[in-house]
């Protein structure tokens, strides 16, 4: 048996965003490893009971042991910027280092940023993790649509521009969520089914592969969009779903909540995973366990 580690078959990446949209390198990399996107979220409570310290060498440690156990094993993994900006200028320096890390791992790195902004505020937060010269280059970004999915306009383009993806809020995992994204709409609808038909025409594949510009969609919460009518499988948009595990969802949540729309779904959990830490053996244990419980998914 072909041992984890084995990248050989992995197509090379000729240039270091790609030069093929997001949607395409997602897909082939979730056909190849499955849907399990393993989160990098060094809690102050993890860096602890890792007996890490809690400083910018703690989480550089932490995201080169996430990134050693799900190397070979996933497609893609999420750093929480949150977790590195709480530490000032030497956290975003190690997050800065684990993106080259995983990268250079061939692991797709979603930064979940949750930025939001307009005009060309928003174009300078695309440029900090997709640009050219990006200090962070992710290979996407989430963002937040609440100031209108047309204010996003900025990032669509330098994520089309750089072969990058967006994932956009769309019905979070969280409860407090539903009072924005169900709210009804001028039309009659819900903000949520808006932003899922914006999404859908965005950045859509020229060659019926998955859109660049994606959604998040709660494994909490995915069942609520067939509830309301929203039809997450239009554009085939990447979703990304957190809530798993820690947040309480089950692979049956995901086939239920999601449906038809389960191809189209890449996995997020966190915690679940990283509580097992600190050694890699451990950490590789439980992402294979998790993949395992997936199988049937996707
Ligand atoms: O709707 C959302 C959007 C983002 N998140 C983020 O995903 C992870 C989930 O971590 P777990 O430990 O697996 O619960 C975390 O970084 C959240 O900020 C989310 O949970 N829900």
């Amino acid at each position: 048996m072909m041992s984890p580690h084995t990248t050989a078959t992995v197509s090379p990446r000729v240039h270091p965003f790609g030069v093929r949209p997001f949607g395409e390198r997602l897909e082939e990399a979730l056909d190849r490893r499955g849907p399990l996107c393993v989160g990098i979220d060094p809690h102050p409570q993890l860096l602890r009971s890792w007996g890490l310290p809690l400083d910018e060498r703690g989480l550089l440690e932490f995201g080169r042991r996430v990134i050693d156990a799900a190397a070979g094993r996933v497609a893609v993994i999420k750093p929480q910027v949150a977790f590195f900006e709480q530490y000032g200028p030497g956290g975003l320096e190690s997050l800065a280092e684990i993106i080259s890390l995983a990268r250079a791992s061939e692991l797709l790195v979603i930064a979940d940023a949750k930025r939001g902004d307009i005009g060309t505020t928003m174009a300078g937060y695309a440029d900090a993790w997709l640009g050219a010269d990006a200090p962070w280059p992710a290979d996407a970004l989430t963002v937040s649509p609440y100031l209108g999915f047309g204010a996003l306009q900025p990032a669509v383009e330098t994520a089309q521009a750089r072969g990058a993806g967006l994932f956009v809020l769309a019905l979070t995992s969280n409860p407090e969520g539903a009072q924005v994204q169900l709210a009804e709409t001028q039309a009659g609808g819900r903000v949520a089914e808006e932003i899922v038909r914006a999404a859908a025409t965005a950045l859509p594949s020229a060659t019926g592969a998955l859109g660049s510009v994606g959604l998040v969609v709660g494994a909490t919460t995915a069942a609520l969009a067939a509830e309301h009518g929203i039809d997450l499988t239009v554009g085939r948009v990447p979703l990304l779903a957190p809530g798993f595990g820690a947040q309480g969802a089950s692979s049956q949540d995901l086939r239920q909540g999601f449906g038809p729309a389960s191809r189209q779904v890449l996995v997020n959990s966190s915690r679940q995973i990283l509580q097992v830490g600190p050694e890699v053996t451990e950490l590789s244990e439980a992402i294979e366990s998790t993949r395992r419980d997936l199988a049937s998914f996707r």
